[in-house]
């Protein structure tokens, strides 16, 4: 389980029963949970996300406990009206919005240029089966290096992605180092903020904080039982 910070990855720790255990692997320091969950702290934006995530990985493999899921958690923003602060979201697609060129006709994502993905897309078994437990929406999850902050930005990624109920800035860096070793990924954010005009004022990142916490609390069980049937 990858987030950003530590006070996310202690959030959704704080929804595991029982103790933690620290593991330091080379590059990234693990937190444990008693069912044997590794979450990380992997940083901040695509990058960071990526190769924190892609250590994580390789030293599982290593160990000869390779992970059978990878997923990105952490607060965002939510597009309005479909994903209100403090509500929490589930990926059915996890899109990067601004990888590509500008161009005098807009905007053309790196896949038109010839390269690479531009999203990934989640076990639907998992999707379904983590809405139901948590009562989560699903949708787009958008990754943007640069956090909306103006409405003419929101609106742009409405335009182009009409399913996106939320954006953050790691989903599509952990997803890519998840699929480069075989592995699924899912994304959960807990709404802190509206996706549009930038207002500290308006953030509610206590409030998406214990969103993280209630909505693992019922995620856990199916996280730990995905795919071991
Ligand atoms: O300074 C701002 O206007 C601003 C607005 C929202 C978030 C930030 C952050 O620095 C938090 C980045 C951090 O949290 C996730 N996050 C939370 N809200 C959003 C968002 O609206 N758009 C993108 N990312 C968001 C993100 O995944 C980072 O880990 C600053």
């Amino acid at each position: 389980m990858a987030t950003a910070v530590p006070a996310e990855r202690d959030a959704v720790a704080r929804a595991f029963p029982g103790t933690v255990e620290h593991v330091h692997r080379p590059g990234v320091s693990l937190v444990r949970t008693s069912g044997s969950c590794d979450l990380l702290a992997a940083g901040v934006g695509p990058a960071a996300a990526a190769a924190s995530t892609a250590a994580a990985l390789t030293a599982a493999a290593l160990k000869g406990r390779p992970y059978r899921l990878v997923v990105c958690a952490g607060i965002g923003g939510g597009f309005q009206p479909g994903a209100p602060v403090g509500s929490l979201v589930v990926s059915r697609t996890i899109t990067v919005a601004d990888l590509g060129a500008e161009t005098a006709d807009g905007f053309l994502p790196v896949t038109e240029l010839g390269f690479g993905l531009v999203t990934h897309i989640p076990p639907r078994s998992l999707v379904r089966d983590a809405v139901q437990a948590t009562g989560a929406r699903s949708g787009t999850v958008l990754t943007v290096s640069t956090v909306t902050g103006t409405a003419a930005r929101a609106d742009a990624l409405r335009a182009r992605h009409p399913d996106a109920l939320a954006e953050g800035m790691e989903g599509f860096g952990v997803a890519e180092a998840a699929d480069a070793q075989g592995r699924p990924v899912l994304e959960i954010r807990a709404i802190s903020n509206p996706v549009g005009p930038r207002d500290r004022a308006a953030w509610r990142i206590g409030e998406a904080l214990e969103a993280l916490t209630e909505g693992f609390g019922k995620l856990a069980p199916v996280l730990e039982s995905w795919n071991t049937a």
